[in-house]
């Protein structure tokens, strides 16, 4: 695992949050890297319309192979606990902090293993977003909190005898695509892409050039066409 100076992170971070996703898409063509990265919103869509870069923060959940004995609520309360406690376990929560994007593997099981209460947490502690091949629930709160989620399912379910956790802080594999802790993470409107690590100042090279030839070029529209400036455009 390749880690970062504090000012490291910092100064990638200035870069990275003015480029969309496609600038990034276009950088990592710039380096050969055209089958590497991208992940759609057919498959892993955002809850709301938002963006967010950061570094991954990885980790993994796999599905149960253990059978659930019949017993009364009373019971289920114990064994919920239980399960949330020593199987579905969140410890590595408290590990996630400033600019990190947790990047959840559920083994693409249709489980809520981000909700409302857990994704706010991780908000408060600065996580810049959530990317999950598993489920969202209590979706309308994590839309009226605006925690950025991009998930594969709106689910209902709890975790508990569903998923068991299994690893933190090694390489995932979302969507076919390879996600390393502290790989690069930019996502807005048109997806995700996965910026690997070591490559993160030669791919953000040339996608500010794009970018950069992007916004001038539109800005001379808004000017023929009378446009108000908007971020979009200003500065170019
Ligand atoms: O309890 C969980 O693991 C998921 C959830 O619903 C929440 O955090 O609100
Ligand atoms: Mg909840």
């Amino acid at each position: 695992m390749v880690e970062l100076t504090k000012e490291e992170k910092q100064k990638l971070m200035e870069v990275y949050r003015k480029l969309r996703v496609a600038d990034v898409r276009d950088g990592m063509d710039w380096n050969m890297m055209h089958f590497m990265g991208s992940i759609y919103t057919d498959e892993i869509k955002p809850l709301f319309r938002t963006n967010f870069c950061g570094f991954a923060k990885t980790v993994q959940f796999v599905p149960t192979n253990r059978t659930i004995p019949t017993m009364d609520p009373e019971s289920y309360t114990k064994f919920s606990n239980h399960w949330y406690g020593n199987v579905a376990t969140y410890h590595w929560g408290k590990e996630i902090g400033e600019d990190d994007v947790l990047v959840l593997d559920a083994s693409n099981t249709n489980v809520g293993i981000i909700g409302s209460n857990n994704g706010l947490e991780y908000k408060s502690q600065g996580c810049r977003g959530i990317i999950t091949n598993g489920g969202a629930r209590d979706t309308d709160e994590l839309i009226l909190n605006q925690v950025p989620i991009f998930s594969r399912y709106v689910s209902q379910t709890m975790v508990q005898g569903r998923v068991e956790y299994q690893a933190h802080n090694i390489p995932v594999n979302i969507n076919g695509q390879l996600v390393r802790p502290n790989d690069i993470i930019v996502a807005d409107g048109d997806g995700i892409v996965v910026v690997p690590l070591e490559k993160a100042w030669d791919v953000a090279k040339y996608a500010t050039q794009e970018m950069e030839a992007d916004k001038k070029s539109r800005r001379k529209l808004y000017d023929k066409m009378g446009m108000t400036v908007d971020a979009s455009v200003a500065g170019y």
